[in-house]
């Protein structure tokens, strides 16, 4: 399903004032640059002279948290969240999680994992075919409370049976959402207006992106550190591991000449999905390379960084890291004032002022 990203557009002033922009109908990049004009196009940017604005494009591979990131740039920068927006978001939320419960269902049906009571089983029929389901999908129709209270009531049970239990931490094998979890124990948006940054789901047309964007001041790419168990969904039958997808792109971002001097800072994404995941599937499953202890969070940490340092340096490239959790907004706030910081430095040192 595809999202009406609301980061698709100007996102509002960031602080000393800097704007945030995603260019339209490109899934994989963003920039805070000079003003948009209201045709999305950019226009001149009206600014006392004196004032020095950065150019940050955000880039990555699907699903490593961009949109999240810049979803927090305006929360905290911006008007947070106005309630006609929340309102926006939850049908798509409703729908990615319908679809979820439904993915995890029939994956237990391949499975051979049944759920352990009859009120579960009667759950799981719920959202065994996606077909019923499809009427919840409409954008403008609120569900009615009734099927929203039996829908939650189907998710409740569901979530607290160990089949289920089971099943959700193999999410890996059949392209689960990263944050199914969070929106069935907090409230599922059935009926109740929830927020929580929704899911992108188009991979990026790279070589289309490359060619649209600007001569940035530095370059944010974000690559997701819980994937590496995962392969890339539109590649499933090649069985392409998602690191390495990431790791293409990340090379394709070097290589390009427009961005042979733009400094690199890497955000190594969803380090808390990470530090739960790394328990229970071991890195040396995935990566027979890798020979740190199993389970040992840092080596795992210094490994997927070790692959993307490898290939800088092979680039001669400077860049720096930070693991980052996108929608923890203490983090983010974090490693805002880090890449301001860094930038600043960066245009200071470009103007003969280090
Ligand atoms: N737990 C956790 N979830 C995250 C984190 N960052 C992003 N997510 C979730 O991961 C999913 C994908 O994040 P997006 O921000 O939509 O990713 P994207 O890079 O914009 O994806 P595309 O638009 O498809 O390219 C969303 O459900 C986010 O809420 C993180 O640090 N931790
Ligand atoms: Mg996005």
């Amino acid at each position: 399903m595809e999202t009406n990203d609301s980061d698709e557009g100007c996102v509002g002033d960031l602080s000393d004032g800097v704007r945030a922009w995603v260019i339209r109908g490109l899934r994989s990049s963003c920039c805070c640059c000079p003003n948009p004009g209201r045709d999305g196009t950019l226009s001149t940017v009206r600014r006392p002279p004196s004032t020095l604005e950065a150019q940050v494009l955000v880039l990555g591979a699907s699903d490593t948290g961009k949109s999240t990131f810049m979803k927090q740039m305006r929360y905290v920068f911006g008007d947070r969240y106005p309630t006609f927006e929340r309102r926006r978001y939850q049908p798509y939320i409703r729908r990615n999680l319908l679809e979820s419960l439904h993915k995890i269902v029939r994956f237990a049906d391949a499975q051979g994992v049944r759920m352990s009571t009859p009120e579960s089983q009667d759950a799981a029929e719920k959202f065994r075919d996606l077909s019923t389901l499809e009427k919840y999908f409409e954008e403008d129709e609120p569900i009615d409370n009734n099927d929203a209270s039996i829908l939650e009531g189907a998710t409740q049970t569901l979530w607290k049976d160990p089949g289920l239990q089971e099943v959700y931490s193999r999410g890996n094998e059949y392209h689960l959402m990263t944050n199914a979890d969070h929106f069935i124990t907090t409230q599922p948006p059935y009926s109740e207006t929830t927020i929580v940054p929704p899911h992108g789901r188009e991979r990026p047309e790279r070589k289309e992106w490359v060619k649209l964007i600007l001569h940035p001041t530095a370059i944010l790419f974000l690559a997701s550190l819980s994937e590496y168990d995962q392969c890339v969904e539109e590649a499933r039958d090649e069985g392409k591991n998602r690191v390495k997808e990431s790791l293409e792109i990340f090379e394709d971002v070097l290589g390009y000449p427009t961005f042979e001097n733009i400094p690199i800072i890497l955000l190594l994404n969803k380090s808390d999905v990470f530090s739960k995941k790394i328990h229970v599937h071991p890195l040396v499953d995935y990566f027979p390379q890798y020979e740190g202890a199993v389970g040992d969070e840092m080596a795992g940490r210094e490994f997927l960084s070790g692959l993307y340092e490898k290939l800088a340096i092979r680039y001669h490239r400077l860049f720096v890291v930070r693991f980052t959790e996108a929608t923890d907004t203490e983090n983010f706030r974090a490693i805002f004032a880090f890449i301001k910081n860094n930038v600043c430095r960066n245009m200071m040192s470009r103007g003969g002022l280090l």
